[in-house]
């Protein structure tokens, strides 16, 4: 048996008669963060559900440091904390009540001495959580889930409706817990997100993993862009390895050899005396590789196809 905290194997999920999830796998290593990302109604919450030990799989496998979490609730409590959207905490308590009330309820795991140091709310301690902002809510269910001292974070969505300046602190609590050596498994509907914090991350659609890997396997998997201006009457383009489109003046080339065919535009304009407008040569962005999910579910979807 493997020892990643997180090992789904052909995890099968179902709500009566509609198959939510379609035998995933999922494997979440030790001292890293991977972000679930995923179209709506592309399964994520069912599984991370299924993780947190609320739903039983009607197939495959699933252990969350190295137990069935279905089976093992009580066990793996504390060990294993989640972070859920609304968490419905008494408002009338102030922030460090609520943290003491929270510790009596997980005896005998005790984590940092002061978690709501750690999530920058030590001057918030005696504020009634009512009175909180929904960012410092947030950050107050962080500090409880690490005040328990877990191997392991499950973390939904955690930053959804936070500012700018909120999000980044959050992030970086988040890389201070990664480099004390928990393992966190986070969903977000926010890619940038993914890119800034993960080290992997998993694209869901309709109930299967459409693609896997680091950020860099991911935007490896689709096509680099280039795109430039040409002048008007420029001659013969020379051959890309890639695909390019000439339109209106606008050249645009898909490709999976960036260098080389950078190169070769390269030397084609300086042959020809040419000068290129608006030169742009990037990597696919996540963004575009999520889209590209998207629109091939859309057509499957619509060709009837699951
Ligand atoms: N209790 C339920 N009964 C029936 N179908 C459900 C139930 N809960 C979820 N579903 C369906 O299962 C599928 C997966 O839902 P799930 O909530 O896991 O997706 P998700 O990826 O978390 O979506 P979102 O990003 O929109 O929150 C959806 O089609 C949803 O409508």
């Amino acid at each position: 048996m493997s020892t990643n905290p997180v090992e789904v194997n052909g995890l099968t999920s179902v709500y009566g008669d509609f198959t939510a999830v379609a035998g995933i796998d999922l494997q979440v290593r030790q001292g890293e963060i991977f972000a679930l990302l995923g179209t709506n109604g592309a399964g994520k919450t069912t599984t991370m559900e299924t993780l947190e030990g609320h739903r039983r799989p009607q197939g495959g496998e699933v252990r969350v440091l190295g137990l069935d979490p279905f089976r093992n609730r009580r066990r793996l409590t504390g060990r294993v904390s989640a972070v859920l959207q609304e968490s419905g905490f008494a408002g009338d308590l102030t922030a460090s009540e609520t943290l003491r009330l929270w510790q009596r309820l997980h005896p005998g795991r005790s984590g940092p001495p002061d978690p709501l140091a750690l999530v920058d709310l030590g001057h918030r301690a005696d504020v009634r959580v009512k009175q909180l902002s929904g960012g410092e809510r947030r950050r107050l269910d962080l500090a409880l889930a690490v005040s328990t001292d877990p191997e392991l974070l499950f973390l939904d969505e955690p930053t959804t409706g936070l500012d700018p300046a909120s999000r980044e602190r959050t992030w970086r609590i988040l890389r201070d817990l990664r480099a004390e050596g928990r393992t966190i498994l986070l969903t977000t509907h926010y890619l940038e997100e993914a890119e800034a914090l993960s080290d992997r991350v998993s694209i869901m659609d309709r109930g299967t993993i459409a693609i896997s890997g680091t950020l860099a396997e991911v935007v490896a998997s689709h096509a680099a862009r280039i795109r430039c201006a040409l002048p008007p009457g420029a001659g013969p383009l020379p051959p890309f390895e890639g695909e390019s489109v000439l339109d209106g003046g606008l050249l645009t080339v898909w490709t999976r050899r960036l260098q080389q065919d950078l190169h070769r535009l390269l030397a084609w304009a300086e042959r020809e005396g040419h000068e290129l407008g608006r030169l742009s040569a990037a990597d696919a962005s996540l963004a575009e590789v999520f889209a590209s999910v998207r629109a091939e579910s859309a057509a499957a979807e619509l060709e009837g196809v699951r």
